[in-house]
Order: C-alpha cells, then sequence, then structure tokens
C-alpha cells in the first residue's frame, strides 16, 4: 500500500490536527504530547441520533506483548477513546492496617501480591485471582468520562485485559498447573459466574483486540522491560499463556460460560512488529481499530 493511499485512508476516518492546524498523520506517535487531535467523526458517527453508547473493547494478549504500549498509542490517537490501565500498581502495595504494636500504635503493612505469587504460586494464585477479579471488575464498572458521554462520535472505553481473562486465561492456567487446586478452581468460577450474571450488561464488552506475538517475542520484551517481580518468569510459562490465548481467541475452543462472549468479534494484530520507531506500522493499527470499532 502506497503511503498516499495509506494517508487517504487514515485521513479519510480519523482526521490528526498538529497545532500548527496541519493533518499531519505520520508525526502521530513520534511526539504525541505536541498533539491535538481531532477526530469527533473519526468512527461512523451518531451525531444525528443522539447521545451514544459508550462501547467497550478489552486489549488482550500474553504477558509483555506490548498491551500498555499499543494502549497508549490508542489513547493518544483519539480524544473518542479512553483508556483503562490495568491495575498492576495496586496489586504491588496492598496495605493492611489492623495490627496493633506493643505501644497500640496503629501499623501499616505493605505486601506486594503480584511479588508473592510469582515466588509462591501454589500458596499465592488463588489469592491472587480474586483480587485481580475484583480489581478489573471495578475498573469495568467505572463510568465513562463526561468526554465521552458528550461525544458525537462513537466513544469507546478500552481496558487494558478483563475479568474474562482473568478467568479464561490466568485462572485457567494456574489451575491446570496445579497452582490452583480443585476446590479453590470450583469456588473460583461459582463467585465469577455470579458476579458477571448479576453485573450484566455493565461488564459486558463489544469487542476484543488480540495483541498476538510468539512467546520468544514476549519473553525478548519481558526481559528487556525488567519488572523485578517477573525475573523467574520461564518462556514455558509464557508458551502455556500463549496457548490460553489461541484457544480462547483464535481456535474458540475454550469453554466459555456466557452467551454474549461467545459470539464476540475480535480483532487479531501482529504484535511482533516495531510500531514505536515506525509511523507506517502505527498507522496501519489505528486504522484497522477504527474501522473494527465502528464496525461494533
Ligand atoms: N511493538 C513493540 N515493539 C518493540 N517493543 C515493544 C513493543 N511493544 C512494547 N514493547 C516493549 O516491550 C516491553 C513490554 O511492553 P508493555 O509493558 O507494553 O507490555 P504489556 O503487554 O502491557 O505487559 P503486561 O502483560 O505485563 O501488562 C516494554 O519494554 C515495551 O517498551
Ligand atoms: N497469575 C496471574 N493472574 C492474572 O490474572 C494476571 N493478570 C496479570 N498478571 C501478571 C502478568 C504480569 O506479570 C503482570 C502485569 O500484567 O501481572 C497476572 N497473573
Amino acid at each position: 500500500m502506497s503511503a498516499f493511499y495509506r494517508f487517504a485512508l487514515l485521513s479519510r476516518v480519523c482526521n490528526f490536527k498538529t497545532e500548527t492546524g496541519l493533518i499531519h498523520v505520520g508525526s502521530m506517535a513520534v511526539n504525541p504530547g505536541r498533539l491535538s487531535l481531532t477526530c469527533r467523526r473519526c468512527l461512523s458517527g451518531s451525531a444525528v441520533d443522539g447521545p451514544a453508547r459508550v462501547k467497550r473493547v478489552s486489549i488482550e494478549g500474553n504477558i509483555a506483548v506490548g498491551k500498555s504500549t499499543f494502549a497508549r498509542l490508542l489513547q493518544s490517537a483519539c480524544p473518542d477513546w479512553e483508556v483503562m490501565a490495568e491495575p498492576v500498581s495496586k496489586w504491588q502495595n496492598i496495605e493492611s492496617g489492623t495490627k496493633k504494636g506493643k505501644d497500640d500504635a496503629p501499623q501499616t503493612t505493605v505486601s506486594n501480591l503480584l511479588q508473592m505469587m510469582y515466588q509462591d504460586p501454589k500458596r499465592w494464585s488463588y489469592t491472587f485471582q480474586t483480587y485481580s477479579c475484583m480489581s478489573r471488575l471495578r475498573t469495568q464498572l467505572q463510568p465513562p468520562p463526561a468526554r465521552l458521554l458528550s461525544s458525537e462520535g462513537t466513544p469507546v472505553q478500552v481496558y487494558e485485559r478483563s475479568v474474562y481473562s482473568d478467568r479464561y486465561i490466568f485462572a485457567l492456567n494456574m489451575f491446570e498447573l496445579d497452582c490452583i487446586n480443585p476446590t479453590e478452581w470450583t469456588v473460583y468460577q461459582d463467585w465469577h459466574s455470579l458476579l458477571v450474571e448479576q453485573f450484566g450488561h455493565q461488564v459486558e464488552l463489544e469487542g476484543i483486540i488480540y495483541l498476538r506475538a510468539p512467546p520468544e517475542k514476549c519473553m525478548e520484551r519481558l526481559v528487556h522491560r525488567g519488572r523485578s517481580e517477573e525475573e523467574g518468569v520461564k518462556l514455558d510459562y509464557l508458551e502455556k499463556l500463549h496457548v490460553q490465548h489461541e484457544k480462547w481467541l483464535v481456535e474458540k475452543s475454550t469453554e466459555l460460560h456466557f452467551e454474549k462472549l461467545k459470539q464476540i468479534p475480535v480483532l487479531q494484530l501482529d504484535a511482533s512488529v516495531e510500531f514505536q520507531s515506525d509511523p507506517d506500522v502505527r498507522e496501519q493499527f489505528i486504522t484497522k481499530v477504527t474501522n473494527f470499532f465502528s464496525a461494533l
């Protein structure tokens, strides 16, 4: 595809305006902070139909595949898109403050549940999944910002992972690895189903973006990122998570328990390509995402 055609295509769906007023798609993420993006009608508009319903989409993918990086790209590309980050820092800093010291002064302990889970998965996986799922639920229940509610385009709330990957990727994987025992797995599934059914439409998604890359590439990025809790993560673990993603989102062989989830459209993107230094690749990604959102 020629550069001109790409430019024309992207300009049709989403006009990016620089500070100078020039439409300048190619430099979009080179320096996103400098951009003022205007694409109120970048998605099939509902301006004439009254307030738009906010669509909800999750970004799924293996550890270190690039979800946060991709999410930042989306956030800078269109004001109608609101990205909700995975609450990792909450899992790393759990404050418990009930114990009293000798002098009766209240004491606060901070624990890192992410680290505890990686260091002793048999002991902590169930606890981790209860907390990760609860924090994802809280994120998915947050109302959209006013900016999205008053949008004349098609506003989209984008979540980094979801209550569904919590169950069908991670908790399932931990069960299969024997880090969650059969009783814990039954209990987890029971409350997970109850919560998702009770919250109904509030936690439903309209679409999923699957960032796909070979586990070896994710391992490379994980090592490069150097998050201390992940020091002991082996390629074998990423391979298992890759298989879980493939079964759920590509082969569709994972047993699902929610009707809407069985029909959900999935946009698959090749995340093994380097887009941070390549504006053409970024443009292609944004175009695909824009078209995907407009079709939901
Ligand atoms: N397309 C890319 N090309 C090259 N490097 C990338 C790309 N995307 C992300 N990275 C790098 O890979 C590392 C992991 O990226 P990131 O933190 O976005 O992953 P993630 O999927 O959000 O991770 P997690 O599963 O832990 O939430 C970072 O160092 C990031 O700079
Ligand atoms: N066991 C387990 N269950 C989850 O639901 C889950 N979600 C994320 N993670 C790990 C992956 C990254 O190291 C880090 C940030 O994504 O947290 C999880 N680990």
